[in-house]
């Protein structure tokens, strides 16, 4: 029973920020399998500035680069906000009984009790929260700190030994990339190369994306 990791974003564009702890998570875990799931109308921010094709599109060129990553592309083919718990609740029906670890930052992690029923999601999957050296960031509220108490495990082995319930926070390599930054220099006709991968910059290239400042382009 190996089990699957997840990693949701919204992607605008994918990055190496993403895509390295994801990785780093997978191994940590011993799971085969991470699966990327790009956010159809994320909840809790404004419409993100590509439209969700170009996004699954991106996200898969990424995924491409590397076997043990899968896109899922349910979310972008919804038409109603991407919440987690649905798509989580899809996917342990989908799997069975199997350990599945979902992989947030530990900025997401934070704001994890403004989430649309939360406390299903700590027991339908693991948490891992990516942590990044040298990135503090406030305290953690009350009502996390309980939830942390009651289900942090110290051993990512020990925690996979069961389907769901647990809380892990892994150290991973500290990259200071954000999508935002990505198309801010896009914006600026500077290049973004090497903060993503060379397929999913081609692909930006190509289409015309994020050359312009402002709200959502749907472009
Ligand atoms: N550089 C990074 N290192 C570790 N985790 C990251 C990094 N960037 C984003 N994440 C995490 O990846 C997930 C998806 O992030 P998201 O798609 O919002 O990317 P972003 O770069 O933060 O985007 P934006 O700048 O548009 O807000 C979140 O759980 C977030 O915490
Ligand atoms: O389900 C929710 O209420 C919820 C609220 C905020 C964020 N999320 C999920 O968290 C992941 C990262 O979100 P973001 O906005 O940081 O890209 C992505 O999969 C979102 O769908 C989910």
């Amino acid at each position: 029973m190996t089990g699957l990791a997840v990693l949701g974003g919204t992607f605008d564009p994918v990055h190496y920020g993403h895509l390295r702890p994801a990785e780093e998570i997978r191994q940590v875990l011993g799971v085969d399998e991470v699966l990327l799931i790009p956010a159809g109308q994320p909840p809790h921010r404004g419409l993100p500035r590509s439209n969700p094709e170009h996004r699954l599109a991106m996200t898969e060129l990424a995924a491409a680069c590397h076997p043990p990553f899968r896109v899922l592309d349910w979310e972008v083919r919804k038409q109603s906000p991407s919440y987690a718990v649905e798509t989580l609740s899809r996917l342990r029906t989908e799997q069975g009984d199997i350990p599945i670890a979902f992989i947030l930052g530990r900025d997401a992690f934070l704001r994890f009790d403004t989430w649309h029923r939360w406390r299903e999601i700590l027991d339908l999957v693991h948490l891992v929260v990516a942590c990044r050296p040298g990135w503090a960031g406030p305290e953690l509220p009350e009502i996390l700190k309980q939830e942390t108490q009651k289900r942090e495990f110290q051993d990512a082995t020990d925690m996979m030994q069961r389907a769901a319930g647990g809380i892990f926070f892994q150290d991973v390599t500290g990259l200071a990339i954000s999508s935002t930054q990505i198309r801010e220099l896009l914006c600026q006709g500077r290049s973004p190369r090497f903060l993503l991968p060379g397929a999913v910059l081609d692909y930006i290239e190509r289409q015309g994306l994020y050359r312009t400042a402002g709200p959502a382009s749907g472009g």
